[in-house]
Parts: structure tokens; sequence; C-alpha cells
């Protein structure tokens, strides 16, 4: 009691000193908690419409959360009686609505499908001033036209609406929120009744997110229905590869062999073809990955500035590069396992066997290769410690890892320690194909083995990402990533030719083109055409009569432009005319200040 009237008297001096000086009031009452959400209020009845899985799931929820629940169904006689939860009462829709109003609740839950809402007419009186929960999902994503939010609310216009809850599953409902990620969309236009239906769900155990007014209830409907719209593209581009290389191997290895010579290696499809596609498509993607890094960087060293945007597809290509390093690490795990049960499967028995039979034949008592011990030693650790440094960036991009890292430790995983993924993961193959690419029988049918495809973007990605170690490209790109702006590119030039018009603009562009300084641009662009033999003769006589002097000068990447301008007597006044008041329109159009002093005009950015 004591606390509440202590609170009360710091809520009425807050006010006034609101009153008093709003600017220098804090925006938030520094004594009240920020979360006003009260943990255990929410209202205790809660009525429910229909009498399905979700509505049974919420009412077997809301009374484990000590809610007293009233089910309205059309026919209550219906249901089985051990269908419904214990403790739950059912009664018909209207006596259910009678329920609630006695008891005081406002919450009403529509678990009904929303093509069923306008069954509900005829409950019109009843609901009115209730609030609606729809829990509806949409049934098929449109992005566009009304929600079914949006239709209840146009339905009953004397009740408030609240979507929200669709998120859940009946299945999540009964078996509760085990961890407080359990987010529920909240949206709808009345500020109480949202805040109703947040306490309820946090009574729940589920963390309520207001997501705005019922505009946004399309959004939350159609959230359910997404079907992991980040992976297509990823997914598109790992699956294409892996049919590509597949049928290549699968045409060099198995299909003109057989044709040519009546070989059959039939059975080198369901394993042996899959794990020479595998390794390439593991490598080809994880060069994906670093690619758009490429790019962006050689198009910021190219444009001289970051703040110009990337083209959409790089973006889209950026964005895609977290899914793009976790297929490339499942497809190196599954490489790792086949490869592992290559020697285990029948056929590698037989190999050895008729391989030991020859050398028997032969009379060769030790078969043992020095070179190729050294080269399948190097291909397995090299291969191996490649799989290794992939599986930690594999798991510091789960959200639940890569959160725990601040951004240096994040971008040195995912930059350095991907980069030493990528270089070890070409060390691999470079040592499975040691000499073979030096031979001729390495290319059947003219056909390039499949390893030295898969090396060309890779190799591609490493030697660009070295070139762009070298000190003349990483000082600037590391300038740039700074803010720093060459002066091709900076927005006073842009402006400048933006701000000009007509002739004066043509001109400018073209001096911009031809790479003239300022100086000369502003005199080209103040020149009249008509007077260009009377220029032309001032201009000898430059050196004895300063007639403007520019001066322009840079400074830490931003440029600042100092023009003056010097309008003392001279013998070319009709000039100095024409010059100020086009050098004051240009200063004043570039936002740049100036200062009109004694004749002299001074301009500063
Ligand atoms: N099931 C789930 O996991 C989830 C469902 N939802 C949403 O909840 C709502 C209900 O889903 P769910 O419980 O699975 O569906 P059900 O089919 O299990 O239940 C729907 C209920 O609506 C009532 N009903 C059926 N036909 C009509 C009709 N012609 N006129 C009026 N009422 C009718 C019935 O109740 P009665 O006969 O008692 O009147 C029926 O039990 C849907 O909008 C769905 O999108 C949202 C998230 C998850
Ligand atoms: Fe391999």
């Amino acid at each position: 009691m004591t606390k509440r009237v202590y609170s009360a008297s710091l809520s009425r001096d807050f006010e006034s000193s609101v009153k008093m000086d709003d600017l220098s009031a804090p925006l938030l009452d520094p004594r009240e908690p920020v979360d006003t959400l009260p943990l255990s209020v929410g209202d205790p009845v809660v009525c429910i419409l229909g009498s399905g899985d979700f509505s049974r799931s919420l009412s077997t929820r809301l009374l484990s959360c000590g809610c007293r629940v009233v089910m309205g169904s059309r026919d209550p006689g219906r249901l089985a009686p051990d269908l419904v939860p214990a403790g739950v009462e059912l009664k018909t829709q209207a006596q259910a609505l009678e329920a609630l109003a006695e008891a005081g609740g406002s919450l009403v839950f529509l678990a009904l499908y929303p093509e069923h809402y306008p069954s509900l007419l005829p409950l019109k009186a009843l609901l009115s001033g209730r609030t609606l929960v729809d829990v509806s999902n949409a049934s098929a994503l449109q992005h566009q036209g009304q929600s079914n939010a949006q239709i209840l609310a146009q339905l009953f216009p004397c009740s408030s609406v609240v979507k929200g809850f669709n998120g859940l599953s009946a299945w999540t409902l009964l078996t509760g929120a085990h961890d407080a990620s359990r987010q529920v969309l909240v949206c709808g236009d009345s500020p109480s009744s949202k805040l109703a239906v947040q306490s309820l769900c946090r009574r729940l155990g589920f963390s309520a997110v207001d997501v705005g007014g019922l505009c946004a209830a399309r959004a939350v409907e159609e959230a359910p229905l997404h079907l992991f719209p980040s992976w297509r593209g990823p997914l598109l581009t790992t699956t294409l590869l892996f049919v590509c290389f597949y049928l290549y191997a699968a045409l060099a290895h198995v299909l003109l062999p057989f044709l040519d010579r009546g070989q059959n290696n039939l059975h080198h499809l369901a394993l042996v073809t899959v794990n020479q596609a595998l390794p390439a498509v593991a490598l080809v993607t994880l060069a994906l990955v670093y690619m758009p890094g490429l790019f962006a960087s050689l198009l910021q060293l190219y444009r001289g500035t970051k703040y110009r945007p990337f083209p959409d597809w790089l973006d889209h290509w950026m964005c895609a590069r977290k899914q793009l390093g976790l297929l490339s690490f499942l497809c190196a795990a599954l490489h790792a396992v086949y490869s592992v049960c290559l020697s285990i499967r029948r056929a590698a028995g037989y190999m050895i066997l008729n391989a030991a039979f020859r050398q028997v034949k032969q009379g060769v008592a030790d078969s043992w290769e020095e070179a190729q011990v050294w080269r399948s030693d190097l291909y397995l650790s090299s291969g191996i410690l490649g799989l290794g440094v992939l599986s930690v960036l594999a798991l510091t991009s789960l959200p639940s890892v890569g959160h725990t890292l601040n951004w240096r430790e994040f971008t040195f995983v995912q930059s350095g320690l991907g980069y030493l993924s990528l270089a070890l993961s070409v060390a691999h193959v470079l040592f499975f194909g040691w000499d073979m690419a030096l031979h001729s029988w390495a290319y059947p049918y003219f056909l390039p083995p499949l390893f030295l495809l898969s090396l060309v973007l890779p190799c591609c990605v490493l030697i660009g990402r070295l070139l762009l170690l070298a000190p003349c490209c990483a000082l600037r790109l590391h300038k740039i990533r700074r803010g720093w702006e060459s002066s091709r590119h900076q927005p006073k030039e842009r402006a400048e030719t933006q701000a000009l018009s007509g002739d004066v603009q043509k001109k400018v562009k073209g001096s911009v083109k031809h790479g003239k300084s300022l100086r000369q641009r502003i005199y080209s662009s103040v020149r009249p055409e008509s007077e260009s033999r009377e220029w032309r003769r001032r201009r000898r006589r430059r050196r004895r009569r300063r007639l403007i002097s520019l001066f322009s000068f840079q400074t830490q990447g931003k440029a600042k432009v100092k023009v003056v301008v010097n309008t003392e007597p001279s013998p070319t006044r009709p000039l100095q005319q024409h010059v100020q008041p086009l050098v004051t329109s240009l200063a004043v159009t570039l936002d740049w200040d100036f200062i009109f002093d004694t004749g002299t005009v001074r301009l500063h950015h």
C-alpha cells in the first residue's frame, strides 16, 4: 500500500517536471520499470469458439496456467466427453459468450477456419465489446489483399480484433514452450486488447512480440507458411552443381567406356560417382561463399567509395553465403563418410585381391611406393584438417554460437578460417590429383578430370584474395572501408553537375569527363560562347590581372572547396558581374556557406 502511494507521488512529480521542462525530461521515467507488462495478470476467464484440435490444445494449456476456460461449440452434444479436457466448460456458442460476460471476461479465441467466421454473425451482439483473437493462418502466400483478421474486423466492427497465436501449433501448445525463444507475434489496432493478449501470452509461458496494427496481420498470417525462403537459392545452386558434376562423372567413367569398349562400370553410379561429385560440389560451393566478398572488394576499389550500393544480384549472393557454407559443409561431411565406406564395400575387397594376384603372378614381392604413400597421407591429412576447420565455420554460423562471439572474433572465424579451409580443401584436391593432370590417360575422350574442373573457381578466389592482400590494394581498401572516397566519386561532383542547369551543366559535365580541375570547370562554365574571343584575350592577360582565384583542397577524404572571387576594381567589370551571381548561385545550390564582404565573395565547404 505504502509502495503504491509512494509511486503515485513519484509519478505526479514526474508529470509536473515534464510540464515544466519538456525538453530536459527523459524519454522514459527512470523510476518506472521499462517492461510494464504484468507477469501474472491476464484474463482469468477465456472463451474459445470452436472445439477442434487448436481449441482443445489451447484450453489444456490455459487450464494448466490457472485460467477458467469456456468452450463454445455449435453442437456440444456431438463431442465425445473424453475429447474435451477435464475442467473445460463446454457449452453452445451463445451460452459460452454469456458465461464469459457474467464472469467479466473479454477474451474470445476464434479457433475456427476463417471461412466460418460469417457463421458467428448471429452472435454479433454478444461479441460486441469483446476482444476477438484471430488464430487463423493464411491459406496461401499472396502478399496482397485483406488478411483474415481484417475481414473479421469488418464483420464485427463493435469488437476489437487481435491477431496472434497462429504461429503456435496445437502440438506446441500441448507440450509447452521449452525455451524462452517461443515467440508469439501479436498485432491489433486496440492497444488495451493487444496488451490483454500479450499478458495472456506471458502467462502461458510464451514471449509476445508486438508487430503493430492490424495492417500487419497478413505478414503474421503468412509467417508460418514460409518454407525456408533464404535456402531456396543456395539449395538450387548446390543441387544444380551436384547434378552437373554427377552427370559429367557418369559420362566420363561409366557411359563412354560402356559405349566404347563395353566396359561395365554401372555399379559406380551408386557410390563412386556420387563420391566424385560430392567433393567437387563442396569445393565449388565453398568458393562461392567467398566470391561475392571478392567482387564487393573489387567493386569498392573500382568505385573508390563504399557508399554506393551493390547491385541486387551481389546483395542477394552475399545474403546467401551462410547457407552456401552450410551446404558446402554438408557435402564435405558426406564425402568424408562416403570415402571411409569406399574401403569396406565388397568391390574394394575384390579389387585388392585381384591386384595381389596380379602382383604374385608378376613376382613382385614388395609393392611399396614411397611417393604414393606421401601422396595419400598428405591427401588425407589436408582433407581431415579442411573438414575440421569447415566444421568450426558451420558451428559458428549457428545463431546460438555466433551470438557468443564479438564482431572481430566472428569475422576472424568466418573470413580467416574460411579461407584456410578453402586453401586446405584445394590442397586436398591437389594431393589427390598429384601428377595425374600431366598424363594423357587422365583425359579419357578428351574430357578433363573432374578434380581439375572443380579447382578452377577455388583457385581464382584464392588468387584474387592474394592479389587483394597486396599493399596497393589492401591499403586503399582499408581507407575506403574507413569512409575515404576517391575524388572521382565524391558527392560534390555529382551535386555540382546536378546543381547547374542548361548550357552550364553541359559544359561542367563535359569538363568532368575530361578530368578538368574545378577551377577550369568554373572558368568554362562562366564563359559565354559569344565572348570566347574576348576570353582568350583576357586569359593571356590573366597573370597580370587575376580576375578569379579558385582553390580546391581535400582533407581526410572529404572534399572541401574554397572559392574566392576578387571583385576589386578592374577593367573587366562586365565579366565580374557575370561571374559573381553565378558563383553565388552555385554556392547556394551546393549548400556551401559563403560570405559576401566588401567586394569579395568567399566560399567555404
Ligand atoms: N491445428 C493447429 O495446429 C493450428 C490451427 N490454427 C488455426 O486454428 C483454426 C482452427 O484449426 P483446427 O482446430 O486445427 O481446426 P479443426 O477442424 O480441428 O476445428 C475447427 C472447428 O471449427 C468449427 N467448425 C467447423 N465447421 C464449421 C462451420 N461450418 N461453421 C462454424 N464452425 C465450424 C468446429 O467446431 P464446432 O463443431 O465445435 O463448432 C471445428 O471443431 C484454423 O483457423 C487454423 O488455421 C492455427 C495454428 C495451429
Ligand atoms: Fe576427398
